[in-house]
């Protein structure tokens, strides 16, 4: 398996050269030359989560890692998810189904990627001796699950990006407790596309980037992508696939996520609708239906973890709805400095083929919390409780529509005491976290800043 950057200029790369790489040399993000066909499908329904992850996951890893160092991989990392499906299914109502991926141990959908990624990497750097350094951006479930999973790790430093007092304290304080020396906390005056505009900056140097051995862990990373994939395979599988087509929404921010939901598609599982829910932070929603891709302010909201309007895997769904021309897609990423870019009316069309999306505001979004507390005693996090509210809009009778819950409601506390004025618990392996001592760095939106504290702080 070959991966090639979206934007035409970078190395051709293997797997593992390409989660090792990060952001790709010329800017862009490796994807596959081609997506792999799954046959099994009917297989699938009643194996357990890690005999799918391996099934799903063999065709993209080449021969970088073997099948025992794969297998294990994957059940040491499954193995940290406190549910014994990992990913449950449970019911909202006839025909409506919530996908719990919050279960992992920072309670967002990030651990089933990072928690995988973290194995790989380390398998990948005692083999070969390098020392790394993983700088993230988060919104604050990314950096959180990055710090858990890589805390400790030989040969590995992890600086995490967040915006200064935009992520729910939870979220701050799962990043900013952990006493592991190799994990560092940044807070960044700015907001999220700021944090992940700066990690853009420092791949794109790549004096530094060599300099520090460079690595990233946002869904920039391929193997973050293909991790996800397979939980779409899992509910697919336990609703009747490949024999029903099902529906899927899910809330969005960065792309990352329904992105890989497009690759379970593409290789054969019959997913008809792919809904992409936004909060307010609706540029996606706005580019799907008039194809003008324009970045505006970014707005706090109570889904914080969505607040995003610069959309880093977009540009992998431009790339093959422009038919893998990737001088087209630099052309759009030029323009996307300049504040935005008009989408072909092809490749429009073609992603109006493949997603359809809707947007929620504040209030529907903590109605919908207190309607599904009143009809199923389910408590949703705000992120989640935007996605049933969207898949509610696009529900047809006979098709299963299944919503993807991102993360557990305890990390968002204040949203939902005021939703249903309950302040959901944290689980036990939790419970001390407000009592741990915060260690946290404050730096201004400036890459010459974090790349000197970088230099400055890591330990390897
Ligand atoms: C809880 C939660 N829900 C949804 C999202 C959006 O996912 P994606 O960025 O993959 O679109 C995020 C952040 O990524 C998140 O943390
Ligand atoms: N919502 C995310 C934003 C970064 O997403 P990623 O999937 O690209 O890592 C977060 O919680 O940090």
């Amino acid at each position: 398996m070959r991966y090639v950057s979206t934007r035409g200029q970078a190395p051709v790369l293997n797997f593992e050269e390409a989660m090792l790489t990060g952001l790709a040399r010329d800017g862009g993000l490796y994807l596959p030359e081609t997506i792999p066909a799954f046959s099994g499908i009917e297989q699938l329904d009643g194996l357990s989560y890690e005999e799918v992850a391996y099934r799903v996951i063999r065709p993209f890893t080449g021969d970088s890692f073997s099948e025992d160092e794969l297998r294990g991989a994957i059940n040491r990392a499954y193995a940290r998810i406190a549910h014994v499906a990992r990913a449950p299914l449970t019911q909202l109502a006839p025909g409506h189904h919530l996908l719990e991926l919050f279960h992992g141990p920072t309670l967002a959908f990030k651990d089933f990627a990072m928690q995988l990624i973290a194995q790989l990497f380390e398998i990948a750097l005692k083999r070969s001796g390098q020392k790394i350094t993983i700088v993230g951006a988060t919104s604050g479930d990314t950096g959180s699950a990055a710090i858990e999973a890589f805390k400790g790790i030989d040969n590995v430093d992890v600086f995490i990006m967040y915006p200064h007092g935009r992520v729910s304290e939870v979220q701050r304080r799962q990043m900013t407790t952990p006493a592991a020396e190799n994990v560092h906390a940044l807070a960044v005056s700015g907001h999220f596309d700021d944090c992940q505009a700066r990690l853009k900056d420092l791949f794109n140097d790549h004096a530094f980037r060599d300099q520090v051995g460079l690595a990233g862990v946002n869904s920039i990373n391929w193997a973050r992508i293909v991790a996800q994939i397979v939980y779409y395979f899992t509910a697919a599988a336990s609703l009747g696939a490949p024999a029903r087509e099902i529906d899927f929404t899910v809330p969005t921010g960065n792309f990352g996520d329904i992105f890989a939901g497009s690759i379970a598609r593409a290789m054969g599982l019959p997913i008809r609708r792919l809904v992409v829910a936004t909060n307010q932070n609706d540029i996606l929603h706005r580019a799907l239906t008039t194809g003008e891709y324009r970045t505006g302010t970014v707005e706090p909201s109570i889904s914080p973890s969505m607040d995003i309007q610069v959309s880093s895997n977009f540009e992998r769904a431009l790339y093959l709805a422009y038919g893998g021309e990737a001088s087209a897609i630099s052309q759009l990423m030029d323009e996307l400095k300049a504040g935005g870019f008009t989408i072909s009316q092809g490749a429009l069309q073609t992603l109006q083929d493949q997603y359809v999306s809707g947007r929620v505001g504040e209030d529907d979004t903590l109605a919908m919390i207190r309607t599904v507390r009143d009809e199923t005693g389910e408590i949703l996090c705000p992120h989640s409780a935007v996605g049933v509210a969207v898949a509610r809009q696009h529900i047809e009778p006979g098709v299963p529509m299944v919503t993807l819950a991102t993360a557990h409601p305890a990390k968002f506390p204040d949203a939902v005491e005021r939703a249903i004025g309950v302040r959901p618990d944290l689980p036990p392996h939790m419970a001390d976290l407000f009592d741990l001592p915060e260690r946290v760095t404050r730096v201004e939106n400036d890459a010459e800043a974090i790349k000197s504290l970088i230099l400055e702080r890591r330990t390897q």
